[in-house]
C-alpha cells in the first residue's frame, strides 16, 4: 500500500513539473497548439477512438442522434444515476434522457462501449436565415479501436432498428401537419407534430365486414411485405382512395389504419404548399412506417381549370393543383403531385401508405387514380344492415337477439332506403345512451322519415346531381332540412 502511495506521489510530481515547464518554455499562444499536439499523440497511441454524433448535421436534423437518444432512454431508466425526464404536450409517455455530460455503458456482441451526452451553449448568433437551438447537443461514442468495424457496421444499424421499434411500441404515435405553410422549425422540420390519440379502430368502424376483413388483410400483407416488394423491384408503398358521401367514416378509417399498423400520420394540407419543390421537401421529411394523407383531394385540385387546360394541351405541367386562380402563384402542379405519389421521389423512405379521400371520385383525374398510385379503391357507403348491426353493438351493446323481432324486421327493411350515414346514426344513438330502447325507437322513426322523404324527393345522390332549378323546385315541395343538407354538400366540394 505504501508503495502505491509513493508511486502516485511521484506521478503527481512529474505532472506538476511538466506543467511548470510548459508554462515556462512555451509562450501562451503556443501552449494551446502544444496541448493539441500532445492530445493528437495521445490519441495516436491510445487504444480508444471516439465518434461524435451531433444533433444537427449542418442544417439538417441528424436521424442517428434521435435514434441514439431513444435507444439509450430504453435502458437508461434502470442504469442511470442522474436522468433528465421529459413529457411532450398531451403525451402519455415519459422519456428518460441522459443528463448533460453524463456517461453510460452499453454492450453489443460482447463489446463494451461508452456513450457520453455532450451539451454546450451555442455562442450568441449573429443574423442567420434560420435560428439554431441555443444548446449544441451531441453524443460521443467511445470504443476500442479494434472494435471499430463491428460497431460501425452492425451496432449503429441495430440502434436505428431498435429505436424505431421502441418508438412504435412505447411512445404515442404522432400526427404531423404542414400547417405552418412551408416555414421550418429551429431543427429544420417542415412538419409540426402532436401525439395521435384517435380512438377509432377496425372494431369500432361500421363498414361491411367482408370489406373490413379484406382491408385488414391487405394492410397486414403490406406491412409484412418487405421482401416481396424488394424481390419484385417495387417501392414499398401502397395507395388507397377512400371515397363516398360525407360522414361515412373516411377519416375514421384512416385513424383505424394507423392504430392497426401503429404508423404515424402525415396530414398533408396541399393548399399550404407553395410549389413542387416544397412538396418534394415535405415528402423527404416524412418517416417510414407512416400514412401520408391528402383529405378531400378534389377540393385541393382546381378541376375546372384543369379540364379546360387539358383540352388545350396535354401537358401535365399546365394542370394546376393549387386552388389559387390561374396564373397567380399556382405553382403546385398535378405533375408534381403525381411524382409525389409515384415518381422517383416517392421512393425516398419506405413502408408508407398514401391515402386520398374525396366525396366526389368522378372529379378526380384518372392519372391520379391509376394502379401504383392508388392500389385500392374503397367505397364508403351509407349504412346497410350489417354496418347498422356494428353501430348498435358499439353504442348500445345490442346484438340482434336483443331487438324485438318486429323492430328488427322494420330496421332491416328501411335501412337501405333511408340512405343515412354512420355519422347520422351515431348522432341519434349517442344522445340516448341511458335508454337503449328509446334510442332504437327514435332511430327507426328517423330512418322511416328519411326513407319517405327519399321516395318523395329523390335520393340524396339524385338531389346532389340535379340542376339548381330542379333543386329550387324541390325546395318548395320537400322538407327544408333535406334540401339545405344537399346544398351544403354541394358547396363543400369546393372549399376555396
Ligand atoms: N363507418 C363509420 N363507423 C363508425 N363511425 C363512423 C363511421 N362513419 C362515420 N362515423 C362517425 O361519424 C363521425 C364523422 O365521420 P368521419 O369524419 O370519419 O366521416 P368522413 O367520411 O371522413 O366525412 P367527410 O367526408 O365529411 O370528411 C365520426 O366521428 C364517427 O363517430
Ligand atoms: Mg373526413
Amino acid at each position: 500500500m505504501k508503495e502505491y502511495w509513493n508511486s502516485l506521489a511521484s506521478l503527481l510530481g512529474v505532472l506538476a513539473f511538466s506543467h511548470s515547464l510548459l508554462q515556462l518554455v512555451f509562450p501562451p499562444e503556443l501552449r494551446l497548439l502544444s496541448l493539441k499536439f500532445l492530445s493528437r499523440i495521445f490519441h495516436l497511441f491510445s487504444s480508444y477512438c471516439y465518434f461524435d454524433i451531433t444533433e444537427i448535421d449542418g442544417v439538417n436534423t441528424n436521424e442517428l442522434y434521435n435514434a441514439v437518444q431513444i435507444y439509450l432512454s430504453s435502458f437508461i431508466s434502470l442504469n442511470g444515476n442522474r436522468l433528465s425526464l421529459t413529457r411532450a404536450l398531451n403525451s402519455s409517455a415519459t422519456t428518460f434522457g441522459q443528463s448533460n455530460n453524463d456517461c453510460i455503458v452499453d454492450t453489443f456482441g460482447g463489446v463494451t462501449v461508452v456513450w457520453e451526452h455532450v451539451v454546450i451553449q451555442r455562442q450568441s448568433q449573429t443574423f442567420v436565415w434560420r435560428p439554431f437551438p441555443e444548446e449544441k447537443r451531441g453524443f460521443t461514442l467511445k470504443i476500442k479501436k479494434k472494435d471499430k468495424s463491428l460497431i460501425l457496421h452492425s451496432y449503429l444499424d441495430y440502434i436505428m432498428e431498435k429505436s424505431n421499434e421502441i418508438r412504435r411500441k412505447n411512445q404515442d404515435r404522432l400526427l404531423y401537419t404542414n400547417s405552418r405553410g412551408g416555414s421550418l422549425d429551429s431543427r429544420g422540420h417542415p412538419w409540426e407534430s402532436v401525439p395521435f390519440k384517435h380512438p377509432s379502430t377496425f372494431d369500432t368502424l361500421a363498414i361491411d365486414p367482408d370489406n373490413k376483413r379484406e382491408i385488414m388483410d391487405d394492410l397486414k400483407d403490406f406491412a409484412d411485405g418487405q421482401s416481396f416488394y424488394h424481390k419484385t423491384g417495387r417501392a414499398w408503398k401502397r395507395g388507397y382512395l377512400l371515397y363516398g358521401p360525407p360522414g361515412t367514416g373516411k377519416s375514421s378509417m384512416i385513424a383505424a389504419m394507423a392504430n392497426y399498423l401503429s404508423y404515424d400520420i402525415f396530414d398533408l394540407e396541399l393548399t399550404e404548399v407553395h410549389n413542387n419543390s416544397e412538396l418534394r421537401k415535405l415528402l423527404m421529411k416524412t418517416s417510414s412506417k407512416s400514412i401520408i394523407v391528402i383529405e378531400d383531394i378534389d377540393c385541393s385540385v382546381n378541376l375546372t381549370n384543369r379540364k379546360e387546360k387539358k383540352n388545350k394541351s396535354n401537358d401535365l405541367e399546365t394542370r394546376h393543383v393549387s386552388g389559387v386562380e390561374d396564373g397567380v402563384n399556382s405553382t403546385v402542379t398535378l405533375s408534381g403531385l403525381l411524382n409525389f405519389t409515384d415518381g422517383l421521389w416517392s421512393c425516398c423512405g419506405s413502408e408508407r401508405i398514401f391515402v386520398f379521400t374525396t366525396n366526389h371520385v368522378e372529379k378526380l383525374d384518372p392519372a391520379l387514380l391509376r394502379s401504383g398510385r392508388v392500389d385500392k379503391h374503397v367505397y364508403m357507403s351509407y349504412c346497410s344492415y350489417p354496418t347498422l348491426k356494428i353501430q348498435l353493438k358499439n353504442y348500445l351493446g345490442y346484438d340482434e337477439t336483443d331487438l324485438d323481432s318486429d323492430v328488427l324486421n322494420q330496421l332491416v327493411d328501411v335501412v337501405s332506403k333511408a340512405e343515412m350515414t354512420p355519422a347520422d346514426i351515431s348522432e341519434i344513438l349517442i344522445k340516448k345512451q341511458s335508454c337503449n330502447h328509446k334510442a332504437v325507437t327514435e332511430l327507426l322513426e328517423a330512418m322511416k322519415l328519411r326513407a319517405d322523404n327519399n321516395l318523395k324527393c329523390g335520393s340524396l345522390g339524385e338531389r346532389e346531381n340535379s340542376s339548381d332549378e330542379e333543386q329550387e323546385k324541390r325546395a318548395l315541395e320537400c322538407p327544408k332540412g333535406l334540401i339545405l343538407n344537399s346544398l351544403a354538400r354541394k358547396k363543400r366540394t369546393w372549399r376555396r
